[in-house]
């Protein structure tokens, strides 16, 4: 199967960063947005300048409002809005093809991840996911980033990697797609919770002992859903929880330092904040936790904060307080 052509739906700061790397890959990339002014300012400036600054595109991208058939398909849209997405795609552009998932979320409502929201929408497509630590744009930049890319098909999915790698863009290949999408998802709900530890003023000490915790509460997730906690070893899992974790570059990270520093959602929301993906996917991964009968304190504390049910130093004192256990 070709290889050529991508098509990546949403022109955000990570569609339009994706569309960058696979233009570097050597690919030839057609980028849909949804503003007509955003095409033309891609197609005659290069620059995507509401969401990645100045910086320059690759002349290998360029963007139109219509999606045009492409050997792979690159979804880069809000979690919550991949279903919209997908419904307005002609049917005939996914069928069997390569669709790369690239959001972090859970979908509220239906629980879903992002594979299974596709698998509804489009039963023909072959569903990868791309996840790790890469911020949009240190990836557009150019700047040494490297993903993990899970597929059911160990050749096609090494096949695909090649395809998008190129000299600062490294996808490794890996068969557990509900474990990197989990990690992808989960991450986001640390980096929220990191960020109002931080914002709060809790220690460096309380930050590394949240991270750990929610590794190994991540680990319990990952098994109950069915994916490897080995995969969690790598890009998708300790790579990117890191990353969001200990970054002020991340929107997760500043959501949740803004609720450490005593904001409410609301306020932080009406702001200006940018997309948080967490926000939405904590009360999913609770409810998906309480549903597998999986022990997530973390992510119960964080719904709890984000619903306006506890503030930090309730939800801290709880945590404290469980009883002592053996390390898992
Ligand atoms: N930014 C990053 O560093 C990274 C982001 N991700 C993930 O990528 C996903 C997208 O994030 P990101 O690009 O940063 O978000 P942004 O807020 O930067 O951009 C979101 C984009 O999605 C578009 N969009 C929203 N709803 C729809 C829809 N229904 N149909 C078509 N387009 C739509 C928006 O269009 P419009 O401009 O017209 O509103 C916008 O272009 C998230 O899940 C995030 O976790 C993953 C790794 C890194
Ligand atoms: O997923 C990301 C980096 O890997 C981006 O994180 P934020 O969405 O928190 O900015």
């Amino acid at each position: 199967m070709s290889l050529d052509s991508v098509l990546v739906i949403g022109g955000g700061a990570w569609g339009t960063a994706l569309a960058q790397a696979a233009a570097m890959a050597g690919r030839t990339v057609r980028l849909v947005v949804r503003d007509a002014s955003q095409v033309d300012e891609i197609n005659t400036s290069h620059t995507n300048q509401r969401y990645l600054g100045e910086q320059i595109l690759h002349q290998a991208v360029s963007a139109s409002m219509q999606a045009t058939p492409a050997d792979i398909i690159i979804l880069a849209v809000p979690a919550q809005s991949s279903r919209a997405a997908l419904g307005a795609l002609n049917p005939a552009l996914l069928a069997h093809r390569p669709v790369v998932l690239s959001a972090k979320g859970l979908e509220t409502g239906t629980l879903d991840r992002q594979s299974e929201i596709l698998l509804d929408m489009a039963p023909d497509a072959i569903p990868y996911v791309l996840s790790g630590p890469s911020f949009a744009a240190d990836v557009a930049a150019g700047r040494p980033t490297a993903v993990t890319l899970a597929g059911d098909d160990a050749d096609q999915t090494s096949a695909l990697a090649a395809a998008l790698a190129g000299p600062s863009f490294r996808p490794y290949a890996s068969d557990d797609r509900i474990g990197v999408e989990i990690a992808g998802a989960l991450k986001n709900v640390y980096a929220l919770a990191c960020g109002a530890v931080d914002g709060a003023g809790l220690g460096a000490s309380a930050r590394s002992a949240l991270i750990a915790r929610a590794y190994a509460e991540m680990a319990r997730m990952v098994k109950a859903m069915g994916g490897s906690a080995t995969t969690l070893t790598g890009l998708a899992g300790l790579g990117d929880l890191t990353l969001t974790c200990t970054s002020v570059q991340s929107r997760n990270y500043q959501f949740g330092m803004a609720l450490g520093r005593g904001q409410t959602v609301a306020q932080i929301i009406a702001s200006g904040a940018k997309l948080a993906e967490g926000v939405a996917t904590t009360p999913v991964a609770d409810a998906l936790a309480k549903s597998l009968d999986v022990d997530a304190p973390l992510i119960a504390a964080m719904h709890a904060v984000l619903s306006g049910d506890a503030n930090i130093a309730t939800v801290v004192a709880g945590l404290m307080a469980r009883p002592l256990k053996r390390e898992d």
